[in-house]
C-alpha cells in the first residue's frame, strides 16, 4: 500500500460500489454509509438528481467526519445511480409492485442509467462527474417478469433490476459504462482519484 497517499472514505452502504473500487485495486480506509431522502424534486432531470444526491451524500459524510484527526486530509467518495425512461425517473424498487412496474416499463424499450460521482476533500472542495449509459432491454414476457421478480434481485436497486445478476440476460444493447450501471464507473472514478492525489497505480506496482 502506498504510504504517500491520502486516506479514502467511501460514503456508501453499497457492497457493489466497494467491490468495484476493489476491482481497481483501491481499498477504502473507511466505509461511511449515509442516509438521505432521495425523493426527486418536481421536474428534476435524472442526471441532475444523480448529481445532487452524490454531492449530498459526500457532504453528509463530510459533516459526519467533522474534525476526526484520524481522517485528516482524507478524500470522500460518494455516488448515486438513477434509472430513467425519457424524463421519467424509476424508483429504487422496494416492493413487488414497484419492481413489476419497472420491468413492464423497461420491456422492449431504451432507457438510461445516470451515475454521478462526487469526490470531496476534508477541506470541503469537491469535484463531480455524471456518466450516462444507454441500454435497451429485450421485450419481456409476463413469465420472465414474474420469474425475475420472484428471484428477488431487484430489491433496493434503481429501476428494479441488477445488470450484474439474472437481468444481464435482458440487456440487448448497452452503450456507455457497465460499471456505472452497477454503481461506479471505473474510468471516471480512477481519473478523479488520481486527479486529487490518490495514486492508485502505485498500489498496483506493490502487487508485483
Ligand atoms: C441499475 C442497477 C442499479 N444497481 C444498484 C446500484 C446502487 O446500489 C443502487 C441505486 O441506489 P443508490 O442510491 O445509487 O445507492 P445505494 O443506496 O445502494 O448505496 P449508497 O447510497 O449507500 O451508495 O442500485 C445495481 O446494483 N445494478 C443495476 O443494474
Amino acid at each position: 500500500m502506498a504510504k504517500d497517499r491520502p486516506k479514502l472514505v467511501l460514503a456508501s452502504a453499497s457492497p457493489r460500489r466497494l467491490a468495484l473500487l476493489e476491482q481497481m485495486g483501491v481499498t477504502p480506509d473507511q466505509l461511511l454509509p449515509t442516509s438521505l431522502d432521495e425523493t426527486p424534486r418536481r421536474n428534476e432531470r435524472p442526471r441532475t438528481l444523480a448529481l445532487r444526491l452524490a454531492e449530498e451524500k459526500a457532504q453528509a459524510a463530510h459533516r459526519m467526519i467533522g474534525q476526526d484527526p484520524a481522517l485528516k486530509g482524507a478524500l470522500i467518495l460518494a455516488a448515486d445511480t438513477v434509472v430513467s425512461v425519457g424524463r421519467r425517473i424509476l424508483p429504487k424498487a422496494e416492493t413487488v409492485e414497484e419492481a413489476t412496474g419497472c420491468l413492464e416499463l423497461l420491456s422492449g424499450r431504451a432507457h438510461r442509467v445516470s451515475t454521478a460521482l462526487c469526490l470531496t476533500t476534508v477541506k470541503g472542495s469537491f469535484r463531480s462527474r455524471v456518466v450516462e449509459t444507454r441500454l435497451r432491454f429485450k421485450r419481456l414476457s409476463d413469465l420472465e417478469i414474474e420469474a425475475y421478480v420472484a428471484a428477488g434481485e431487484w430489491r433496493g436497486k434503481a429501476g428494479g433490476y441488477a445488470i450484474q445478476g439474472l437481468a444481464g440476460c435482458f440487456v440487448a444493447k448497452l452503450s456507455g459504462s457497465y460499471g456505472a450501471v452497477v454503481g461506479l464507473p471505473l474510468y471516471e472514478t480512477a481519473n478523479l482519484l488520481v486527479g486529487e492525489g490518490y495514486p492508485i497505480h502505485k498500489d498496483w506496482l506493490a502487487r508485483s
